[in-house]
């Protein structure tokens, strides 16, 4: 699979402060790649990075082959982003809020199509119509992905996406992301979830001090060892 995120040397300074130490990794089209490490460690700068919300102080963010800055709004139309806390408008509709979104980044759809993306996304159809403001965590997340799919991203970052969520929840939201990644999507996510990255992601990157220290196939490892690991690393 061709790469489709790319990090060469990337680095975030903040005065004497570094918070991303000369990040080198590539990311193949389709992977779930989950990012783990203490709080602190550098993972939110990471996405910030790619998302181009931030500017590196040295190296490169590249996603399809574009670097990031200065090329944000070209790099942005290949994403999406979802927050551990996601925004949307309380007062409109889970459809509403999609078609609002969907609008702003160009795409206009009819309402079974904006329907579509929300069932696709394992948002229950009575919920459609439903004001944001009465959505649990997982529903707002489900919206969000639907935005991701309404967009034709093909990069969602996430943040911590499983905090808060029950069990059930986290469940329907890892087979969410596995059908994703199985229909090209990648996904690259920060967590804190060891037993969730190893259920879900393809590989797994461990964070210490802003250096990434270990990167591991999941198909290699089990929760335990993982979580082995990951308390010998940080
Ligand atoms: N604007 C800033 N100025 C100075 N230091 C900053 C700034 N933003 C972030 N940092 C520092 O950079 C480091 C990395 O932060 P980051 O948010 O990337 O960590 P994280 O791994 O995502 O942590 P968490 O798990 O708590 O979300 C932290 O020590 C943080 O305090």
């Amino acid at each position: 699979m061709p790469v489709i995120l790319e990090a060469v040397q990337l680095t975030k300074q903040y005065q004497e402060y570094t918070a991303l130490r000369q990040l080198s990794l590539s990311i193949d089209t389709g992977e779930i790649f989950c990012l783990l490490g203490q709080n602190g460690a550098g993972k939110t700068t990471t996405i910030n990075l790619f998302l181009g919300f931030l500017e590196a102080s040295e190296g490169k963010a590249l996603i399809n082959g574009i670097e990031v800055r200065p090329n944000s709004n070209a790099t942005r139309q290949h994403i999406a982003y979802i927050p551990e806390v996601v925004q949307l408008y309380g007062n409109l509709s889970g459809i509403e809020n999609l078609d609002f979104f969907s609008r702003l980044a160009g795409f206009t759809y009819s309402k079974q199509e904006l329907a579509a993306f929300l069932q696709k996304a394992g948002l229950q159809q009575e919920a459609n119509s439903k004001r944001l403001a009465a959505y649990s965590k997982g529903m707002r997340q489900k919206v969000a992905i639907a935005i991701a799919l309404a967009k034709n991203a093909t990069v969602i970052f996430m943040d911590e996406p499983t905090s808060g969520l029950d069990p059930r929840a986290t469940a329907e939201f890892t087979a969410i992301c596995k059908e994703l990644a199985a229909a090209g999507k990648t996904i690259f996510m920060a967590t804190h979830d060891i037993f969730n990255a190893v259920n879900l992601g393809s590989r797994i990157g461990i964070m210490k001090q802003g250096s990434l220290v270990h990167t591991v196939h999941t198909s290699g490892i089990s929760a335990t060892e993982l979580q082995q690991l990951y308390l010998e690393t940080i």
